[in-house]
């Protein structure tokens, strides 16, 4: 489809999908279910997951009552517009203005820079009639910082801008289909409009006479919509991952290459433990982050009730754990299904792989949402200033209890003697802790060694990463093995996941082999156990490889794959594809007699002088 055709046709599929919902009608899951099988992006999400949210997180009683049964019923289409041009991460570093003017109980919404231009919120390029918009808030010339607002955008009758607007698109993106079924937009205000009562008000307030009343309780409430969307995002990096894992697994098992002993059958490429090395631990992800995604999803709701009933205490670790966690899993999800193709050979280079897309659509995941780097560095902060408190009797709790135990992890050595210790959940889970906590105290300590604390952080920077992901990690393995001393149903399953588990932990040790040794959570010798232990329990895994992935219960058509197909059929069908491209429509090619022609010819000619 060209560009055009691509974003219609997802407003065709959006508007079914919303027209299903309703006459069904679907629940909450199963709507969530039917994004997951429409699989592209559009201006749903954005509306659903961001603008609804947003309202609901940060608008009065009233704005909630005027608003939402608008959104609700999508009489009103809108999206999340914080974004500039010049600014993304640094959300404080927002240019758009938002000025109280008290003689029309109005706020002028104006873009004073280019830079200021709204620039990659998704649906507001061509869809939304409204939208959030985030703006520095002034009265009475003084600048109150960054602020949420209700816009509307387009004339509710022909969609055309309301005076004072100008919006469009912001161009094609990376790969051919994938998000450029969205619009993602650019937006300028030249001194627009609007009611005082869009002012999403909350949390801090502008009075009739234009006294800005701050907010009693912690301002980065205003950044919850985020925080929701990153907790999702967790759980949707294990479908992903999932997904390209399954295509990879399969054709593993049926792609054969090489030790054919007297003329018989090649080996099943997944036969390889260089194939299941670099395989296995990315299925063992798949279910990691599947599971890490459920956990976070109760953390999420749980401060949420606990906002709801003022109690902020845990905000700043449901912060870390969101930021964190959507930080890690993406990347590894992004990594991980390039990996895929790369295990699927050439054939995995073929748009029918399916892979080239997923790649595509997925990888945006490292940057929406807060980049992953800018990401773990909040981890970091909050590591640092966890660190910090270690011995003024407040005890660390939630994700961060293990630093309680500082005393004992700083100076323990590893008990592993022997390669099966490493199936041994206490000692895996040590191991990690030791390692996390260790990079964590020793950035700490580097840190003291500057007068400027900023300044030491800044120099720091690429340590603090590497510590805010051993933190990650050691989340994600906890919550693993906490999933397995749970109740699982069936042994048998239960001990592919205790598999699993230890492949996921195990790969870890072994490709931050230096942080392991150098803060030493672990001896070579431990080491190389490890590795040994892996193999191991890649040789267990490999007769359930195809079972582990099937059981995601992808059909064919979701998956979109013909080198992941159920039935194995992979050769036929790759003919069959290939008969589909239109370059074989011909059996001459348009312009053999424009191009290939005259050049044989005029080789021919020179041969013959
Ligand atoms: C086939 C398709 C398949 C698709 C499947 C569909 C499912 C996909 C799921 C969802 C789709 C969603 C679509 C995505 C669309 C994308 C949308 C966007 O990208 S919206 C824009 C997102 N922007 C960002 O994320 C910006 C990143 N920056 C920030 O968040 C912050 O500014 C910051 C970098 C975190 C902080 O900067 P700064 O230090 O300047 O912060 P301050 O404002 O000064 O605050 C400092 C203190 O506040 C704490 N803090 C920061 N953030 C939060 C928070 N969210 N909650 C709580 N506390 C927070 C921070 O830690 C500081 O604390 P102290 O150190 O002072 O204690
Ligand atoms: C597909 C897609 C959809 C999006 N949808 C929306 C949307 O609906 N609404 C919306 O408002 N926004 C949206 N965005 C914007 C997105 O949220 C931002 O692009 C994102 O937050 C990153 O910000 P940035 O572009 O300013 O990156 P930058 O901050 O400019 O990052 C550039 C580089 O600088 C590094 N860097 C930046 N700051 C630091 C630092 N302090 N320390 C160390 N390194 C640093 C980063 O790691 C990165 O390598 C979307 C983006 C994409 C790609």
């Amino acid at each position: 489809m060209t560009r055009k055709e691509l974003f219609k046709n997802t407003l065709r599929k959006s508007v079914h999908a919303w027209k299903l919902i309703n006459e069904l009608p679907l629940s909450d899951d199963e709507s969530l279910m039917l994004r997951h099988f429409m699989d592209q992006p559009g201006f749903l999400d954005l509306h659903w997951r961001m603008f609804v949210p947003a309202i609901k997180g940060q608008g009065t009683e009233e704005q909630k009552q005027k608003w939402l049964p608008l959104a609700n019923k999508m009489q009103i289409i809108g999206c999340y517009a914080q974004t500039e041009l010049g600014h993304g991460s640094n959300v404080q570093g927002l240019e758009t203005t938002a000025t109280f003017d008290p003689q029309t109980d109005q706020f002028i919404l104006h873009s004073p820079t280019q830079t200021s231009s709204k620039w990659w919120p998704g649906g507001l390029g061509k869809v939304s009639t409204h939208a959030v918009i985030y703006a520095r808030l002034i009265t009475d010339g003084k600048d109150h910082g960054v602020h949420g607002f209700i816009v509307q955008l387009r004339n509710m009758d022909d969609h055309s801008p309301l005076p004072g607007i100008t919006i469009g698109d912001i161009g094609v993106k990376f790969g051919n289909g994938a998000y450029n079924s969205m619009d993602n937009g650019f937006l300028m205000f030249d001194k627009f409009c609007i009611p005082r009562d869009q002012m999403l008000m909350r949390l801090s307030k502008v009075t009739r006479e234009g006294k800005y009343v701050p907010s009693d309780v912690p301002r980065q409430l205003m950044y919850g919509t985020m925080v929701s969307v990153r907790q999702t995002i967790v759980s949707n990096a294990s479908i992903a991952m999932a997904r390209a894992v399954c295509i990879a697994t399969r054709y593993s098992a049926v792609r054969r290459q090489f030790g054919s002993q007297n003329g018989g059958i090649e080996t099943q490429v997944i036969d390889y433990k260089t194939q299941q090395n670099r395989l296995f631990p990315l299925l063992a992800s798949a279910y990691a982050f599947r599971f890490v995604g459920e956990w976070l999803k109760w953390l999420y709701t749980d401060v949420t009730q606990r906002l709801e009933a003022s109690d902020f205490a845990t905000l700043p670790e449901a912060h870390a754990c969101t930021a964190g966690l959507k930080s890690m899993t993406t990347s590894a999800t992004s990594d991980g299904i390039e990996e895929c193709r790369k295990l699927c050979g050439g054939h995995g280079y073929l748009w029918c792989s399916g892979l080239p897309e997923l790649f595509a659509v997925y990888v945006p995941a490292c940057t929406y949402e807060g980049d992953n780097v800018v990401l773990q560095l909040q981890v970091a902060r909050f590591l640092m200033k966890t660190v910090s408190q270690l011995g003024s009797g407040k005890a660390p709790a939630g994700t961060t209890a293990y630093m309680g135990r500082a005393k004992h992890l700083l100076q323990c050595r590893s008990s592993i003697r022997k390669a099966e210790d490493w199936l041994n959940p206490a000692m895996v889970l040590e191991t990690f802790e030791a390692r996390a906590l260790r990079m964590a105290v020793s950035c700490a300590n580097n840190l003291s060694k500057f007068e400027n604390q900023e300044q030491g952080f800044s120099e720091l920077l690429a340590d603090l990463v590497e510590a805010a992901i051993a933190h990650c990690q050691l989340i994600v393995v906890s919550k693993f093995i906490v999933k397995l001393e749970g109740e699982i149903k069936g042994k048998g399953v239960k001990n592919q996941l205790k598999n699993l588990c230890y492949i996921y932990a195990l790969h870890l040790i072994h490709k931050h082999l230096g942080d392991f040794l150098s803060t030493n959570s672990i001896t070579s010798e431990q080491a190389s156990l490890a590795n040994h232990q892996l193999r191991s329990l890649y040789t267990q895994v490999r007769p359930n490889a195809v079972a582990l992935v099937d059981a995601f219960d992808y059909t064919d058509h979701y998956l979109g794959s013909v080198l992941g197909r159920y039935d194995g059929n992979v050769y036929p069908k790759l003919f069959e594809e290939a008969l589909k491209d239109p370059l074989n429509d011909t059996v001459v090619p348009d312009g053999y007699h424009e191009y290939i022609r005259p050049l044989i010819k005029q080789h021919l000619r020179s041969a013959r002088l």
